[in-house]
């Protein structure tokens, strides 16, 4: 994914339909056959087959002959995809630098509307989408379709909060990307705190307007948080759930666990979790 810009650069408009195509029936077939391709770029199957080929070489398909060859996006072949939807949208002008690649994201600056913005792509499931398939039944969907998933959750649970709660402000969703305000702020577990006890309130107090507006996180920590010298920022939220959805009180205690965890070790400070939960959910 370092090569993400050059990868772009180098792609040609026949590249982008094929990619297109694929995008257009992933959400039918794990691997969008060729027919299907051909139907919508008028190559004929020499000519599909050897840019399948060249994507392949590329990393940005993984190609499977079966009956039929048929294809499938790469967790990186769906990323550029992406990014060419945002360029086009207009919302993205120039890609920036890598700033955080981990188990389920990609996380880039870029250049939206003259601003230096975040670029996340979304990577769930991804590589092991057989063991992810092994515990769920998502029948032959392939794993892009969940990273999609995993991006729409995110953007519109961002949509949701931003104003009321203190997240990054959502500019653009794409496929497995999201387009978001660039908070400059460190991670907390980055931070030595000064007056930790005030932080700790803050994020209580966001927890429980979050909790008002309907939502809970469902991976808040030290690494999920961001502060500088305003305040407190949430991100990363993907696995959000729904106030009152199956599991939502459980995974809010963990949330609140979590934080409460991490300031008495680092800080020293305790605070309870019953009590805490309670403040949380009165309204
Ligand atoms: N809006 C933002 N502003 C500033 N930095 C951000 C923003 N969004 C993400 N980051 C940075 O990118 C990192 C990864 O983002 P995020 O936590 O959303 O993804 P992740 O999937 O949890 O990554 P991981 O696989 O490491 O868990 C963050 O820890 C943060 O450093
Ligand atoms: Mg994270
Ligand atoms: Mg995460």
């Amino acid at each position: 994914m370092r090569d993400l810009a050059n990868v772009y650069l180098s792609l040609k408009k026949l590249d982008w339909k094929i990619l297109e195509s694929i995008f257009k029936n992933m959400w039918d077939f794990e691997y969008v056959p060729s027919h299907a391709i051909i139907r919508e770029t008028n190559l004929s199957e020499e000519e599909l087959e050897a840019k399948l080929k060249k994507l392949a070489s590329m990393r940005l398909v993984e190609n499977k002959y079966t009956e039929y060859l048929g294809t499938a996006f790469t967790f990186k072949g769906l990323s550029v995809y992406s990014l060419k939807r945002l360029v086009a949208a207009g919302k993205v002008e120039q890609l920036g630098s890598l700033i955080g690649e981990g188990k389920e994201s990609v996380v880039y600056t870029v250049i939206s509307q003259g601003k230096e913005a975040v670029l996340k792509f979304h990577r769930v499931g991804y590589p092991s989408f057989k063991k992810v398939k092994e515990k769920r039944d998502y029948g032959t969907l392939h794993y892009t379709v969940l990273t999609v998933r995993s991006a729409r959750r995110e953007f519109q649970t961002l949509k949701r909060l931003y104003g009321h709660v203190s997240v990054p402000r959502p500019i653009a969703w794409e496929g497995n990307a999201v387009l978001m305000e660039l908070i400059d702020a460190k991670e907390l577990y980055k931070v030595k705190l000064e007056n930790p006890e005030d932080v700790l309130e803050m994020i209580i107090e966001e927890v429980k307007k979050m909790y008002e507006l309907g939502v809970v996180h469902g991976d808040l920590s030290q690494f999920n948080i961001l502060v500088n010298e305003e305040g407190v920022y949430f991100i990363d939220f993907p696995q959000s759930m729904e106030v009152g959805e199956d599991g939502s009180e459980e995974i809010l205690k963990r949330d609140v666990e979590n934080v409460l965890k991490y300031f008495k070790k680092t800080y020293g400070i305790e605070r309870d979790l019953k009590q805490t939960l309670e403040e949380i959910k009165k309204g």
